[in-house]
């Protein structure tokens, strides 16, 4: 079994960054333990460029899952997610889903989703009122 840093480095190499030249690679473990995986692919009309972690999300949810139990992203400075990545993942992540941020040299730092984004607005706040 390959380490998740390891998958996460051979996924960095899929990235597709000419215009940033900052490749990411992001991993999402589903509730049901399932990996989606994802690379930032950017576009010459720059603002259509997507994140990495927005990708994986995307594949987790084209999979057939809707929960999140973890989060692995890795670029050469091992970034927190940026601030629209954070919102994509807290529609799917619980406030205490452990995001960890790697360097190529696997080394990394580990953030819960309430400290990434607290006071998120999420799914509950659209519920009617009176509805639980
Ligand atoms: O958490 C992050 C931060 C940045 N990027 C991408 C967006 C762009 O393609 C490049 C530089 O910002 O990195 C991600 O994929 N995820």
């Amino acid at each position: 079994m390959d380490t998740i840093a390891n998958q996460l480095r051979a996924l960095l190499q899929k990235a597709y960054a000419p215009y940033s030249r900052y490749p990411v690679a992001a991993i999402v473990k589903s509730a049901s333990g399932r990996l989606f995986f994802g690379v930032n692919v950017e576009n010459a009309a720059y603002p259509m460029s997507r994140c990495a972690e927005q990708i994986a999300v995307g594949a987790m949810v084209a999979g057939g899952e809707r929960r999140i139990a973890e989060v692995w992203v890795m670029a050469r400075s091992a970034p927190t997610p940026c601030g629209g990545c954070r919102q994509v993942l807290s529609e799917f992540a619980g406030p205490e889903v452990k995001v960890h941020c790697l360097d190529q040299n696997g080394q990394e730092q580990v953030y819960r989703m309430a400290d990434l984004l607290p006071f998120a607005f999420g799914p509950e706040d659209l519920a009617e009122a009176g509805e639980e």
